[in-house]
Order: C-alpha cells, then structure tokens, then sequence
C-alpha cells in the first residue's frame, strides 16, 4: 500500500531564500502525524505544498499516491485542508459557507456537519464576519472534516480554541483515525500534539530533525524540575544521578535539568526529605537541544 503522505527531497526557495531543504516524509494510512516547530520553520511551507498550493522547487511530494503536482485536482478532492489563516466569507453564516462548500463537493451528509458544530460548541447561524478568531477556526476545522476526508492536513488548527475545545477537537481527530482516515497536523507546541499523535515529526530551519513516536520523543526531552527539600539541597548528589544535566539552586530548592526518565532522580532524593515537586513540561527548544546535544556527542 502507498503511504498516504510521501515526500523525497523536498526542497522549496524562495528567491535566495532556502525554506525547505530535503525533507523525506512517508506517513502511513491511519496515523495521526504531529509537525511541529517554531516559527518560521517550514511547517506552512511543506503543508502548502502538500494541499497542492505551492509548487515545489526540488524534489517530490505524493499525497493518496497522487502527485500533488500533475495530480493535483484528483487529489484535492479527496483532502481535507486548514489553512493556517483560515477566514471564510464574511457575509455568510456558518451553515450558508458550509453548505456552499458542500456542493462545491457534490455534497455531504449534513447531520455530519451538526454533529460536529455541537461538539466544538459553533453556533452555525451567526454571521462568520461577527465570529471571534476561535468560532471562525470551528468553521474552518468542520469545512476540513465534513466529507469525510482520507486525509486531512491542518496548518496549526488549535490557535484560538480554548482547552476545553481543544480536547473536543483532538477527539474528532482520533474518529478520523479511528474511521481509517489518516491526520496531518502542525503546531509549534508539542503538548498540544502529543495527546493525539502517533508520530512526530520535528522541522528546523528547514529541515526534519527527527521522526519519531510521541513516546520516544518525550523520553528523549529534557525537562526541568524543581525540588524542594525540608533542610538545604543535596546538590551533589542530585548531579551524581544519570540523566541529569544541570543542578542550581536557590534556598531549600534544587532546580534541574533531566533527560529521560525522572524515577531514578526522585527514588535518590526522596530520602534527603522532600517537601515539594514541580514538573515543567519540556518544550519544543528544550527537546531540540537535547536532540542536538546527543548528534553532537555521536558526532
Ligand atoms: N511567499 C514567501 N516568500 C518569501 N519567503 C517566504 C514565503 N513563505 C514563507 N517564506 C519564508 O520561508 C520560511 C518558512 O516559512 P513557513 O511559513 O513555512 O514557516 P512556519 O514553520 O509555518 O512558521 P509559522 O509557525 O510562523 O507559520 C520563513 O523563513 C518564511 O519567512
């Protein structure tokens, strides 16, 4: 079977400007694949490419098995696809766009459409021009879904969506998967993807980094800790447990950097008298310099 997202050395200028350089991408049908990274990284750029918007420079990109170049009507047809700066038509209310859209697709069943408006809480009546940012992202995130698409590309489809929301929408992702269907999604904000994908990848400057579960990815991270002990930190002994990277403090608390698996570090500090543990979650930078860092070391 063909891989529902294929790229070869894609490669995309603009101008003098290198946006995309080399990527190698093969999704397969049923996975939920996160990319993410920061701004400016790409991540438009391949997905824009990948909807059949932007031709690429170098190299090729295959989506269904279609050629997203000289297949490109076949292959929209069977997309569904939100662009990072999804707008709509002012004038029209919810139902009347997505109606319109609808026929534009030879149609689609409706109560599809009014299931998916109550879960996300969009009031399909109001005029999309009076919808603040977050209702107006509903819209376009029902357009994406509503015919059932095999395989559904979204430009960071959580920007304005509240936490609540949010985990509505990553539940309509997983019926997509769950259906068959195959998700491709964007952030910039790893705890965002991580709850729902499979597959991450991560693209800097351009290019892909890493390809990996949402597992490994984590274990890999370095996250940072604070400990609070009863009486002053047992600091060097802290640094003496694999995986740590970074121990400071300040007063009774051990702040820390540490790669992997945290269980080591607290079952060697619990007997110095815990009083309190804070977690932060491990971002984006934090997970490229640990990635980094470790090429470095191999290198
Ligand atoms: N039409 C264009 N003309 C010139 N440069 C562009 C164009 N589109 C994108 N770029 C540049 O290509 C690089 C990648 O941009 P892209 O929009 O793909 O990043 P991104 O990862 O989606 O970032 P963001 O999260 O900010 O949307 C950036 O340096 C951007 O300035």
């Amino acid at each position: 079977m063909h891989p529902v997202v294929e790229t070869q050395g894609l490669t995309k200028r603009f101008g003098p400007h290198l946006a995309l350089d080399g990527i190698d991408l093969s999704i397969a049908a049923g996975e939920i694949f996160g990319y993410l990274g920061p701004n400016g990284a790409g991540k438009t750029t391949t997905i824009r490419i990948l909807a059949g918007l932007l031709q690429p420079s170098a190299g090729r990109a295959a989506v269904l098995g279609l050629d997203v170049v000289r297949q490109r009507d076949l292959m929209q047809a069977r997309l569904g696809y939100l662009p990072g700066n999804f707008v709509g038509y002012d004038d029209l209310s919810g139902e009347q766009y997505l109606r319109y859209l609808a026929n534009l697709r030879g149609g689609v069943e409706w109560h599809v459409v009014v299931t998916m408006a109550k879960r996300l809480d969009l009031d399909l009546g109001r005029r999309i021009g009076v919808l603040s940012h977050g209702n107006r992202q509903k819209v376009g995130i029902v357009q994406a879904l509503m015919h059932h698409p095999e395989l559904v590309i979204l430009d960071e489809p959580t920007t304005g969506l509240d936490p609540i929301i949010q985990r509505e929408f990553l539940g309509l992702l997983a019926d997509v998967r769950d259906a068959g269907g195959t998700v491709f999604l964007s952030s910039h904000i790893l705890s965002e993807v991580e709850a729902v994908a499979d597959r991450v990848g991560i693209i800097r400057d351009g290019r892909l980094v890493v390809v990996e579960s949402v597992e490994r990815l984590k274990h890999r991270a370095v996250r940072r800790m604070d400990l609070t002990f009863v009486g002053a930190p047992p600091l060097e002994v802290l640094s003496s447990v694999a995986g740590v990277r970074e121990v400071t403090s300040s007063g009774s608390t051990a702040h820390l950097a540490v790669e992997g698996s945290t269980a080591k570090l607290l079952a060697v500090a619990a007997p110095h008298g815990i009083e309190q543990i804070v977690t932060h979650e491990p971002d984006l930078e934090e997970i490229f310099l640990a990635y980094y860092e470790r090429t470095d070391r191999l290198a």
